[in-house]
């Protein structure tokens, strides 16, 4: 699996925590930035993470802020794309079983270091379970696509 990791000035701290805990399941990532806690726009690390996604070149990608909102607002304009802002482990699986999310959000200033690091765990760990849930997200992509299928 590979993932790619990206955060404003407020997702910073979180961002390199969970860094480390990807290295430490041996999960290769690529870090998008930022790379400090000084001010910075946080569309412009959730579009390259989010369009590396979308373009396959990875598996997942995890993007977190201050509250994770403006991360998942950017991040599901991207065709493709199906941002999950999660911020308890309920969430976490169920995103994945029924939405296949492919790109998780966090809120630094909202959620602590374990907490988010479980739901790191849980939704990397998580299948997507097809099924009913595969029509609803094909309903998703005609969406994003301008298609009316009704
Ligand atoms: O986008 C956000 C809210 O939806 C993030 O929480 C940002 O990190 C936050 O808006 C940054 O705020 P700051 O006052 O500029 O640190």
């Amino acid at each position: 699996m590979k993932v790619a990791i990206g955060s404003d000035h407020g997702g910073f701290r979180l961002k390199e925590e969970i860094k480390k805990y990807l290295e430490s399941l041996q999960i290769e990532y690529k870090d998008f930035g930022t790379y400090s806690e000084e001010s910075v726009d946080y569309p412009d690390f959730a579009r390259p993470v989010a369009e590396g996604v979308a373009r396959g070149e990875f598996d997942r990608g995890i993007l977190i802020c201050g509250t994770g909102i403006g991360m998942s607002i950017a991040a599901n304009k991207v065709p493709g794309i199906r941002a999950a802002l999660c911020h308890d482990c309920f969430s976490a699986r169920a995103t994945r079983e029924h939405n296949d999310s492919n790109v998780l959000c966090l809120g630094e200033r909202v959620i602590g270091k374990g907490l988010a690091l479980d739901i790191v765990k849980i939704w990397l760990e998580t299948e997507f379970v097809g099924g009913r849930h595969q029509r609803r997200i094909d309903k998703i992509t005609s969406l994003e696509r301008g298609i009316n299928n009704g």
